[in-house]
């Protein structure tokens, strides 16, 4: 069951290692998964979109005084080819950023809904390497960049040298490792630079200051601020302390910053747009619709319209 949290570093006190099933495969069987050379088939040339980083993505947005809507959906669930329809699907009805989490068998920062999510993905047989060749026909037929959802452990079993180049080589452009305490993201950070990958790490409303500001200062692509204690879950409202963190964060950088934790509704994501915050994220909101659809089709239509929703919020 998911504990509550405690900040500490990047915001999360990781109570204990979690146990870290799905990565079988030996670093060695990892290298088949990095594709070393970008061989893109004719079609995938053709369809491949010039898709921009983070930081280039918020800077756009920022050009155009708007707002990043950023939905979070498990990989896998409920299943790898409902997965890539849902990325088309979010990346064509306004996602400008899209999470997408690996599904971890001990999600301690997760509240009952991606619990649940990670659970059924990890019963479909869904790992890291399916992943990976999964987005590496999707990404090329998206036009906004995918921030990869992994914890820590996985990554230390695969090996962080490879699995940042696997994802690399896939077209993923940001990682974000939640429960990654800051004295440890050095080495993530070192792999993620080496291979264009931007790493984001998050600040909490219980983050001290001058930590806060060590984050800030490391985080790359943007800072996640998590909006309120505990776990990821969809709140009824919106913590009132987000314009006063906002205004710290501020003052230590001129780095964008995204919201999350608790937004389920289009009234959240405006509220914290006209807050200034310069993306928003929704996840277990969106990972219900997606994933406890009576059926994958039905699922996907209503992550359109769901996601609709929210873009207009903050269009309007
Ligand atoms: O689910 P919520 O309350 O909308 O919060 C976003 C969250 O799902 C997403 O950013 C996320 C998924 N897993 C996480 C683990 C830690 C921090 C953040 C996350």
């Amino acid at each position: 069951m998911a504990t509550s949290l405690k900040s500490t570093a990047t915001g999360f006190l990781q109570l204990k290692k979690p146990q870290n099933p799905f990565l079988h495969h030996s670093p060695s069987q990892a290298s088949t998964v990095s594709v070393k050379t970008r061989l893109l088939t004719p079609m995938a040339a053709l369809t491949m979109t010039p898709t921009i980083n983070l930081s280039q993505t918020f800077t756009k947005l920022k050009n155009q005084r708007k707002v990043a809507f950023i939905p979070y959906i498990t990989a896998g669930d409920p299943d790898l080819s409902t997965t890539a329809q849902a990325l088309k699907v979010l990346n064509s009805s306004g996602a400008d950023v899209i999470e997408l989490g690996v599904p971890h068998s001990d999600p301690i920062l997760d509240g009952p809904v991606i619990q649940a999510s990670a659970n059924r993905s990890l019963a479909r047989g869904t790992n890291f390497n399916s992943i990976m060749s999964m987005l590496k026909e999707v990404v090329p037929q998206l036009s906004c960049p995918i921030v990869l959802f992994s914890y820590h452990n996985p990554i230390i079993k695969h090996g962080i040298e490879n699995f940042m180049s696997t994802i690399s080589d896939v077209g993923v452009h940001g990682l974000v490792v939640p429960d990654a305490p800051f004295e440890e993201t050095k080495s993530l950070r070192k792999e993620a630079v080496k291979n264009n990958v931007e790493l984001a790490l998050l600040t909490t409303p219980t983050t001290p200051i001058d930590r806060m500001k060590k984050i800030v200062e490391a985080s790359e692509g943007f800072v996640y601020l998590v909006s309120t204690v505990g776990v990821t879950g969809a709140r009824e409202s919106v913590n009132e302390q987000v314009p006063r963190l906002l205004r710290e964060i501020r003052e230590a950088t001129t780095k964008p910053v995204a919201v999350g934790f608790g937004l389920s509704k289009p009234e959240h994501v405006k509220q914290v747009a006209e807050w200034g915050a310069d993306g928003v994220i929704v996840g277990s909101a969106i990972v219900k619709v997606l994933g406890e659809a009576k059926s994958p089709e039905e699922g996907l239509k209503a992550l359109e319209t769901f996601t609709k929703s929210f873009k207009s919020a903050l269009l309007g």
